[in-house]
């Protein structure tokens, strides 16, 4: 019998629901997934954009909670068949103390395999980051690999760390017997660096090109390729993981997953001018208008700034050691794994990806005048 003949059945929850992520996960639940009876969204700030969803034929359930909250998560999951945990504290800018960052990440993963063990919620689908791999402290290049490409995985900084651990807890937990006897079925996937409507770091260069007359200025080399992806594809990878880790789980059980879709190889400021350019900015310089060193010395001093001033103020730019670093290490995937795996094929070509992100910004142009 086909799929969508059948009555609709499955509870599904999104932790980081109202994310960035979240959010296009949450709706591509609702547009593709005819299983589903009921969408629980947990996050801990709600946004008001769920309240047109709970229009629907699905019951949109909308839980305020925190993942660092053992008994908020095991209410949250209670009769979920599947969870997607998006929820993460993403920071390589020093806003929030690597405590913090460890507990929501780490603690916070623990919270949900706990929950799914305990409650008897058998499938369990990670949003992992690339950052679990690289870049490396050592700016060792990780050009066009898979998830099996040797590579020396250093981590310093407590937000990839705290990925890498999270995502192992994950991977552990895969054959864990839940409550009524039946194995937990994980996987993690591995996003680079997402764009597509609602990143808030387009925005920030955006407005930053504004402010400086419509002109944003190259400080990485155009040949420093970044790895990037859509969010609609990397949220179509989870409802598709969602929906075949049951029938696929010796295949796909405790399994990695990169995101990926034909988003073009580019530096990371080039990649951003394919939005703001046609968006009225403009990239200048065709190599980085200071030399590297300066850069060095620019990103140290921040980070000292942001030691000084700690007790009197929040200063967090973007640009500091370790998101120069990153930015300024060749960092690019190239697999086919969740083809072969899941037959994943991206649901948007890049001209859509681009088409949509520029639309975005465009109107963030028009609410702006
Ligand atoms: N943005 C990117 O380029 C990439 C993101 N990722 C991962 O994707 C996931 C989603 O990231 P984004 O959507 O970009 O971030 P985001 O910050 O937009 O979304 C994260 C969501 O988690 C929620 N959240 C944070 N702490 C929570 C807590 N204690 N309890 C409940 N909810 C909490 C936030 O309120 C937010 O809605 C994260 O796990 C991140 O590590 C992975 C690779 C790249
Ligand atoms: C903010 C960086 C670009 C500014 C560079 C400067 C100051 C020289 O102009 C961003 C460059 C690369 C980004 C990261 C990358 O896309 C991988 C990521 C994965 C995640 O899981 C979370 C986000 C991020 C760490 C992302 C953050 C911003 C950059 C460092």
């Amino acid at each position: 019998m086909a799929e969508s003949a059948e009555a609709p059945k499955l509870v599904y929850l999104v932790t980081g629901g109202c994310g960035f992520l979240g959010e296009h996960v949450v709706r591509m639940l609702l547009e593709r997934e005819p299983r589903l009876r009921e969408l629980r969204v947990f996050d801990l700030h709600l946004s008001p954009w769920l309240e047109e969803l709970k229009t629907g034929p699905v019951q949109v359930t909308a839980i305020q909670g925190d993942v660092t909250q053992a008994h908020e998560v095991a209410a949250a999951v209670s009769g979920a068949h599947v969870v997607i945990h998006t929820a993460g504290l993403v920071d390589v800018f020093g806003r929030a103390s690597p405590e913090t960052i460890h507990k929501v990440n780490v603690q916070g993963t623990q919270n949900v395999i706990e929950a799914c063990v305990q409650m008897g919620t058998r499938l369990l689908v990670y949003t992992s980051s690339m950052e679990v791999v690289g870049p490396n402290i050592k700016g060792h290049p990780f050009y066009r690999g898979n998830e099996d490409t040797p590579y020396e995985a250093v981590h310093k900084h407590p937000y990839p760390h705290s990925k890498a651990q999270a995502e192992r807890l994950v991977l552990e937990a895969n054959g864990r017997k839940v409550h009524g006897g039946l194995p937990l079925v994980t996987c993690a996937l591995r996003p680079t660096g997402i764009y597509g409507e609602g990143h808030q770091i387009m925005r920030d260069f955006y407005h930053q090109g504004l402010r400086l007359g419509g002109r944003l200025f190259r400080a990485i080399p155009a040949s420093v390729e970044h790895g990037r992806v859509y969010v609609g594809n990397v949220a179509w990878m989870h409802v598709l993981v969602a929906r075949e880790l049951e029938q696929r789980a010796a295949l796909m059980g405790g399994q990695v997953y990169f995101c990926y879709d034909k988003s073009p190889y580019k530096s990371y400021e080039d990649f951003n001018m394919e939005f703001l350019g046609p968006c009225g900015l403009r990239l200048v310089g065709t190599r980085p208008l200071l030399p590297y060193w300066l850069l060095v010395l620019l990103a140290a001093l921040n980070a000292l700034l942001q030691w000084l001033l700690r007790p009197l103020l929040l200063y967090a730019p973007l640009l500091n050691p370790y998101t120069l670093a990153v930015a300024n290490t060749t960092f690019t995937v190239s697999t086919n794994k969740a083809q072969r795996h899941f037959g994943y094929e991206p649901l948007f070509s890049w001209e859509e990806s681009r088409t949509r992100t520029i639309l975005w910004v465009q109107g963030m142009e028009a609410s702006a005048q």
